[in-house]
């Protein structure tokens, strides 16, 4: 379980980005998170992946205090360019991390394998990223992460600069993820739809500094299509609840009090 108490941060020049967040995420849940541009959601994740130390509060996985990156955890961002390694071919980018796994080359590889197939580039291990669409280069970070076997995946934006057929393609690819792998994901959006459409529950943070705006359970089945499930009565009722709230208006009645669940 994720437990975040009395989260702040304040950059070196003073600004507060997070000002007293509460957020308790349990193991396994799939959690969106919106709010408005620069409200704090990436220096929330930044604090969770222990990328940078809080000014103050609390933030514990599985009980242990995160005091740097936790040695379970992945993250997937949205600029796949900068985070595949250009020299390196599709199956060494996603080898690499297992190293910090301390597995030999040949189980680096034939994990790496496992996890290109995974995502459907069972043939592109030999090619570099850069011979690679946008799409199947942000198929290769999310198999690279996959291929770590985390407990807790950190995802920040990570279909913003795809086109919308490929959005789809790799929401519906994390969902399947999800239900096979049964980790903990954290997925920041600025979609609304696509909040509501992966994730088991979502948190709308305010304007900056980020605290827990409203906090709503996904009542949708966990199998999820991208025609039929976006057309029922449950996703166009939250798909507006969570537009309403992201641009600061009033919530709905029935909606849970923020900092629950
Ligand atoms: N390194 C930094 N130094 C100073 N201020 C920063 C730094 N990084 C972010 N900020 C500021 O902190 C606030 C929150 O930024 P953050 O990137 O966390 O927001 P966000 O919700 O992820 O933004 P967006 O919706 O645009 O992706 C913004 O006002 C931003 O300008």
């Amino acid at each position: 379980m994720l437990q975040i108490t009395g989260l702040s941060h304040s950059y070196g020049d003073g600004h507060r980005a997070i000002d007293g967040l509460d957020l308790t995420v349990p193991d396994g849940q799939l959690l969106s998170i919106v709010g408005p541009s620069g409200c704090g959601k990436s220096t929330l994740l930044r604090c969770i992946g222990g990328l940078i130390r809080p000014t103050a509060g609390t933030l514990t996985l599985d009980g242990r205090p995160i005091d740097g990156v936790p040695d379970d955890l992945a993250v997937v961002f949205q600029d796949y360019s900068r985070s595949l390694f250009p020299w390196l071919t599709v199956r060494d980018n996603v080898a690499l991390p297992l190293r910090r796994r301390g597995k030999g080359r040949s189980e680096r590889r034939a994990a790496a394998q496992e996890s290109l197939e995974s995502v459907g580039l069972a043939d592109a291990g030999r090619k570099y990223p850069w011979q690679l669409s946008g799409g199947m280069q942000q198929r290769v970070s999310i198999a690279r992460a996959l291929a770590y076997r985390p407990s807790l995946l950190l995802m920040d934006e990570p279909f913003g600069s795809v086109d919308a057929q490929t959005r789809e393609d790799l929401e519906d690819l994390v969902l399947q993820m999800h239900r096979t792998r049964k980790m903990t994901i954290l997925l920041v959006t600025h979609d609304i739809d696509e909040s509501v459409y992966v994730g088991d529950r979502v948190v709308v943070l305010n304007r900056s500094p980020a605290r827990v705006h409203a906090d709503l359970p996904v009542d949708l089945p966990s199998a999820r299509d991208q025609i039929e499930t976006r057309g029922t009565p449950e996703f166009v009722r939250l798909r507006a609840e969570v537009g309403r709230l992201v641009r600061g208006g009033a919530k709905v009645p029935g909606a849970a009090p923020a900092g629950t669940g």
